[in-house]
C-alpha cells in the first residue's frame, strides 16, 4: 500500500497550455440532489467547477435550479425529469457523477438505471451517496460500466458490498475490487483507495475537521473534475484528487475548527495553481 503525499499533486497538476479552450478541460455531468439534499448537488457542482472542469452540467430536482445558479452560475442546469435533454447532455460528457443526495425514491433509481443503459466505454462513471443504497435495494440487471469509481463511506460500502465495517480489511476490500473490476475510494478517518490489480493508496492527512455533512460531496466533485481534465495515469489522477481534498481541509483546520466544504471549494483554484509545475 502506497502512502499519498504532496508529490502526487506535483505529478498530476500540470500548467494549462495556451492553445486551449474549455472543451480541452473536460465535460462533467453531475446527477444529484433531490428536494431534501439539494445542498449535495450544489457542493459537488461547485467543487467540479472550482477544481477546473471545462464544463459542468447538473441534472437535479427543479427545487435546486435557482439556488445552484445563484451560488455557482458557471454550472449549467438540467431538470432531471427532462429525459430528452438529459439524454442529449449525457452523450456529450466525459465524466458522469451520480448519487450525491440523489435520494432513494423511484426517480433516483430510474436515473441510475437509464445511465447504466446509455453510458459508453469512452466515458467514466463515479458513484456516490444514495447510489449505494439504490443499488443494494434494487435489481439493476445491467453490468457495471468498465472502470467505474465508487466513493462510499464505510457504512455505504457495507450496504453495497455486504462486507461489515469490522471486516473491511485490506484483503477483503481488495478481493471485492479485483472481482468486480471497479475502483473503490473507501472514505474514513484514514481513506484507502483500492484499484483492480494495482497497488492501493492510503491517506493519512485527513482531519476530524472534515467530519461534516457535505465533505464527501465535495470530494466527489473534485474527483470528477480531475478525471475530466488530467491526462496522467488514472491511478495517480484519482489519488491526487483525494489528497488535495484533505490537504486543503488540513490547511483550513490549522486555524479553524471545521473545514467547511464551501471553504474547501473556495481554496481549490489557488492551491491548485501553487502545485503547477
Ligand atoms: N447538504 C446536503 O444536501 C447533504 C446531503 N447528503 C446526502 O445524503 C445522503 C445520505 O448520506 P449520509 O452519509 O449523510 O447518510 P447515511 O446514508 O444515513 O449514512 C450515515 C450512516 O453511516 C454510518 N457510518 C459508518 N461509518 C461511517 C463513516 N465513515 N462516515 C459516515 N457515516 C458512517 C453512520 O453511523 P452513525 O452516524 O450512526 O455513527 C450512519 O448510520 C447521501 O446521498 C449524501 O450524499 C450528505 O452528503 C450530507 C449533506
Ligand atoms: N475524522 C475524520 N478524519 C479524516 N477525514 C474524515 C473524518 N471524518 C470524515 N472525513 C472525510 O470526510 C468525507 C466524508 O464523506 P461522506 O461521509 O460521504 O460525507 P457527505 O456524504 O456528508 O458529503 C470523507 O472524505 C472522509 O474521509
Ligand atoms: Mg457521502
Amino acid at each position: 500500500m502506497e502512502l499519498l503525499t504532496e508529490e502526487i499533486l506535483k505529478k498530476v497538476i500540470l500548467p494549462r497550455e495556451k492553445a486551449t479552450h474549455k472543451g480541452n478541460f473536460g465535460r462533467v455531468l453531475i446527477i444529484a440532489g433531490d428536494e431534501q439534499y439539494g445542498g449535495a448537488s450544489i457542493l459537488a457542482a461547485g467543487s467540479a467547477v472550482y477544481a477546473g472542469a471545462g464544463l459542468v452540467s447538473v441534472a437535479t430536482s427543479k427545487h435546486n435550479h435557482a439556488p445552484l445558479h445563484a451560488r455557482y452560475p458557471e454550472a449549467m442546469v438540467i431538470d432531471w425529469e427532462n429525459h430528452t435533454l438529459l439524454e442529449k447532455v449525457t452523450k456529450q460528457v466525459d465524466v458522469i457523477l451520480i448519487g450525491c443526495g440523489l435520494g432513494v425514491e423511484t426517480i433516483g433509481f430510474s436515473l441510475l438505471k437509464n445511465l447504466f443503459a446509455t453510458i459508453t466505454e469512452r466515458q467514466l462513471l463515479i458513484l456516490d451517496g444514495s447510489a449505494f443504497s439504490l443499488l443494494a435495494e434494487n435489481t439493476l440487471n445491467i453490468p457495471f460500466p468498465k472502470q467505474t469509481i465508487l466513493t462510499p463511506h464505510q457504512m455505504e460500502w457495507q450496504v453495497f458490498s455486504g462486507i461489515e465495517i469490522a471486516q473491511q480489511t485490506d484483503l477483503n476490500n481488495q478481493t471485492q475490487v479485483d472481482k468486480n473490476e471497479f475502483t473503490v475510494i473507501l472514505k474514513s478517518e484514514e481513506t484507502r483507495i483500492y484499484f483492480p490489480r494495482e497497488e492501493s493508496y492510503k491517506l493519512t492527512i485527513g482531519t476530524p475537521a472534515q467530519a461534516i455533512g457535505g465533505s464527501g460531496d465535495t470530494l466527489a466533485g473534485i474527483l470528477a473534475a480531475f478525471l475530466a481534465q488530467f491526462r496522467g495515469k488514472r491511478r495517480e489522477v484519482i489519488g491526487s484528487a483525494v489528497f488535495l481534498h484533505s490537504f486543503i481541509a488540513r490547511k483550513i483546520a490549522k486555524k479553524e475548527r471545521i473545514a467547511l466544504p464551501t471553504k474547501i471549494i473556495d481554496r481549490l483554484p489557488e492551491v491548485m495553481r501553487n502545485f503547477e509545475q
